[in-house]
């Protein structure tokens, strides 16, 4: 973890213990190659989430990969899983390999471009256990990943995932941080980010 990669609060300090970031994961070449493949077969769906009482589009297109074609449940929405592609599971070989984290399935996002965006959340639900631990690989378009403290948003971080990075989070992180993809102004090109999850039937 490079703490020069984190526009450096002076006072607060980020517990880069629950981040673990390698930005050479896959070679350049291998990162581009995978994300043509992910733009040109993956079935990008644009789902519609609940917000308050509305039923909203989500802000960037998505799809699930999986151990079992079945659908998951998380936080009460329900997803269907594509089966994993031999792409797709050779990440998580090689990911599972260098953390000695266990997954078995991927949720996959597609920023189409500086309008795409996640809102600020914690990934908390429950059929992904205590602490877990989240493998993201990012592709394309570097964006900041920001990070502000649940009961203190004025205590906040950003990380610039690169193309072909990965990102593990992991230990409290989801207990005490929220994360997000803000919109940017600026012109962005296409970014995809995969993140690798255990999920478990409740
Ligand atoms: O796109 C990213 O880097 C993060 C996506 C994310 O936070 C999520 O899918 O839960
Ligand atoms: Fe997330």
């Amino acid at each position: 973890m490079q703490l020069s990669l984190f526009d450096a609060g002076e006072y607060y300090q980020f517990p880069t213990e629950l981040l673990d970031y390698t930005e050479h994961f896959l070679s350049e070449e291998r990162a581009t190659e995978i994300e043509k493949n992910l733009i040109k077969n993956v079935p990008w769906k644009q789902s519609t989430q609940k917000l308050f009482d509305k039923e909203v589009l989500t802000p960037r297109l998505t799809a699930w990969y999986g151990d079992d074609e079945k659908s998951y449940h998380l936080g009460g929405n329900e997803f269907s899983v594509n089966a994993w592609t031999p792409e797709l599971l050779g990440l998580k070989y090689k990911i599972q390999k260098l953390t000695g984290h266990q997954f078995n399935s991927v949720l996959l996002n597609f920023y189409r471009d500086g309008n795409d965006s996640v809102a600020w959340h914690r990934d908390k639900e429950s059929e992904l256990g205590n602490r877990p631990a989240i493998a993201s690989v990012s592709f394309g378009q570097v964006r900041n990943f920001d990070f502000r403290k649940k009961d203190n948003h004025q205590n906040k971080y950003s990380l610039p995932l690169q193309h072909g990075s990965l990102l593990v989070m992991k230990g409290d992180l989801q207990t005490h941080w929220e994360h997000r993809i803000a919109k940017s102004n600026r012109p962005m090109k296409p970014r995809i980010n995969l993140t690798f999850r255990q999920i478990r039937e409740l």
